[in-house]
């Protein structure tokens, strides 16, 4: 029946059909940022634009494993669509001839992941993971990295044009090759923070180094390659230099953090360039001296030492989110919830990506939810309800149970965030590897809910444990286990206070491999250490700590 109705549609719609609307994205799916679909290849232009359009608008089925060809019996068929059809010359799709195929061999293809499929079957998860990235960064086909305009800028290193190859050749050849050495010469914070080695005021720091914004490399590329690099420039100044050495030679080095305005996001630069030293600064495989990975910093104020924490959560937050879609982040309670306040404020409560974020707690006090000693209740109404935090990402535990149930159960949750890698997994350990896990220290330096001489500190096999005889009360808690608090990427021991400056001064000055104190015990495998410290709680250490 036709209708003799005239002029626009009743209804119309306000807004175009957003076929995702309601879809939450998951980066890791096929198809989202962490794996792209692969190139469209042997297919004709015109189903080349239908699978586009099929893969945009979510109807793009992948195959799940080879398929069988239709033609030649064997099951060889990668893609969705494709057929046995080079030989043919047909589009593998329509099967129609056609005189122009899109994209590259499919055999040139094979072959290609083939040569990387080789190439990176030894290296670990993440450096996989890096390295796949950095190969779509590239088949994408992104000017990053290439440098804009042909002319040198005063103090480059390398002529513009010839900078970023450099650099590649140069991280390459360091990192991939043998996946040990990293180079650095110091690290410039994407937030506008720089890292020195060895410089011991700010002031210093500031007349000696100035830097020169070179768009051409973004920081991106580089960590496409790599974990831990970015080349920094120093103005000539011999005391510069030898502040450099000397600070990054040895695990004595303390970096001084200073807000530096002249420092651009996504910049980094060069400052002198005929002096450019490549450190060789770890060998990243090498699982030994955890010192070396140690970082201690001490501040003149509360204030300080807060802003300085909003902005190490701020920036790993950026990090992981950026590297795995993520950020998985294990809280403590006590005085640690009043120190990291200043995330909520601004710029933090607006630049943090909050949605990304997976909150859990290291340890947790075996009460109701609404009890003055939860420590969830701590950090609810002191953090979590000033920040857009996803509810669902907030884990705490079963407060209606006993404190061994809770710590199955919370185990469990954990177990179920590490299989869809929520939360990373550790390559030699098999444990959860948060990508910071936040630590307080009690004077008597237990951690989290490990106490002295407890024998929840050798629980090895659990990843959470609980203990019914806290020293401290109240006496039922679960605790994240020592292989999961040393597992993680970073670790944050914030400690304030003149009550903790003797265990602080055993745990940083006394660690050795056969310590007792829970503190002391603290030494990430591959992760790095950091302590925040006021100067009360650091007054006991050794003079080259607080210099
Ligand atoms: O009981 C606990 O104490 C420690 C330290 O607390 P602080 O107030 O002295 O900083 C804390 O880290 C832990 O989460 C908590 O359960």
């Amino acid at each position: 029946m036709s209708s003799n109705r005239q002029g626009p549609p009743k209804h119309q719609n306000r807004y175009a059909w957003n076929p995702n609307a309601n879809h939450k994205k998951n980066e890791t799916e096929l198809g989202g940022k962490l794996r792209p679909y692969s190139d469209i290849t042997g297919v004709c232009p015109r189903c080349k634009d239908q699978i586009e359009w099929k893969r945009r608008y979510g109807k793009y089925k992948p195959l799940v494993e080879p398929g069988k060809c239709q033609k030649c019996g064997k099951r060889a068929v990668r893609q969705a669509y494709h057929r046995c059809a080079k030989d043919s010359g047909v589009c593998a799709k329509c099967s129609c001839r056609v005189d122009r195929i899109v994209g590259r061999d499919t055999v040139e293809v094979e072959a290609e992941r083939k040569t990387l499929e080789e190439a990176i079957k030894n290296a670990r998860e993440r450096d996989r993971r890096t390295l796949l990235r950095a190969m779509n960064k590239q088949k994408a086909g992104s000017a990053v990295g290439t440098p804009k305009g042909g002319n040198s800028k005063v103090g480059e290193l390398f002529p513009a044009a010839s900078i970023d190859d450099k650099f590649v050749e140069t991280l390459l050849g360091a990192s991939l090759g043998l996946c040990k050495l990293s180079v650095i010469i110091g690290f410039m914070h994407k937030s506008s923070y720089t890292n020195t080695w060895g410089s011991n005021t700010v002031s210093e720091y500031r007349r000696t180094l100035w830097v020169i914004r070179f768009t051409g490399i973004q920081f991106g590329r580089l960590d496409a390659f790599m974990r831990a690099l970015a080349i920094l420039a120093v103005k000539r100044s011999q005391k510069t230099k030898e502040t450099i050495h000397k600070g990054s030679s040895k695990h004595r080095q303390r970096a001084v953090y200073s807000k530096h305005p002249e420092v651009e996001r996504d910049s980094f630069g060069v400052i002198e360039m005929s002096t450019v030293w490549l450190i060789p600064l770890m060998d990243m495989d090498n699982h030994g001296d955890s010192k070396n990975n140690r970082e201690v910093r001490i501040h003149d104020s509360l204030d300080e030492l807060s802003t300085d924490l909003a902005d190490y959560i701020a920036e790993l937050s950026e990090k992981s989110v950026k590297e795995r879609g993520f950020f998985a982040i294990a809280l403590s309670g006590g005085s640690l919830i009043g120190l990291i306040g200043k995330l909520c404020e601004v710029p933090y409560n607006k630049t943090v990506d909050w949605a990304r974020w997976h909150i859990l707690w290291a340890d947790e006090r075996v009460v109701a939810k609404n009890h003055s000693d939860s420590n969830y209740k701590l950090a609810k109404d002191g953090f979590l309800s000033k920040v857009p935090v996803a509810p669902s990402h907030v884990y705490s535990i079963n407060d209606n149970v006993s404190a061994e149930e809770a710590a199955t159960e919370y185990e469990f949750v954990l177990r179920q965030l590490v299989k869809s890698r929520t939360v990373d997994v550790s390559e030699c350990s098999d444990c959860p590897k948060f990508d910071l896990i936040l630590l307080g220290m009690g004077p008597d330096g237990h951690v989290a809910s490990l106490f002295p001489l407890h024998t929840a500190l050798n629980a090895k096999s659990d990843w959470v444990t609980f203990i019914i005889d806290s020293p401290k009360p109240p006496p039922e808690r679960i605790t994240f286990t020592l292989p999961v608090i040393n597992s993680a990427s970073n670790v944050a021991m914030v400690v304030t206070g003149s009550g903790k400056a003797e265990a602080v001064r055993l745990a940083v000055d006394e660690a050795s491999s056969n310590c007792t104190l829970p503190a002391q015990m603290v030494q990430p495998t591959n992760g790095k250490l950091v302590w925040f410290l006021d100067r009360a709680a650091a007054s006991k250490l050794d003079d080259s700590q607080t210099a």
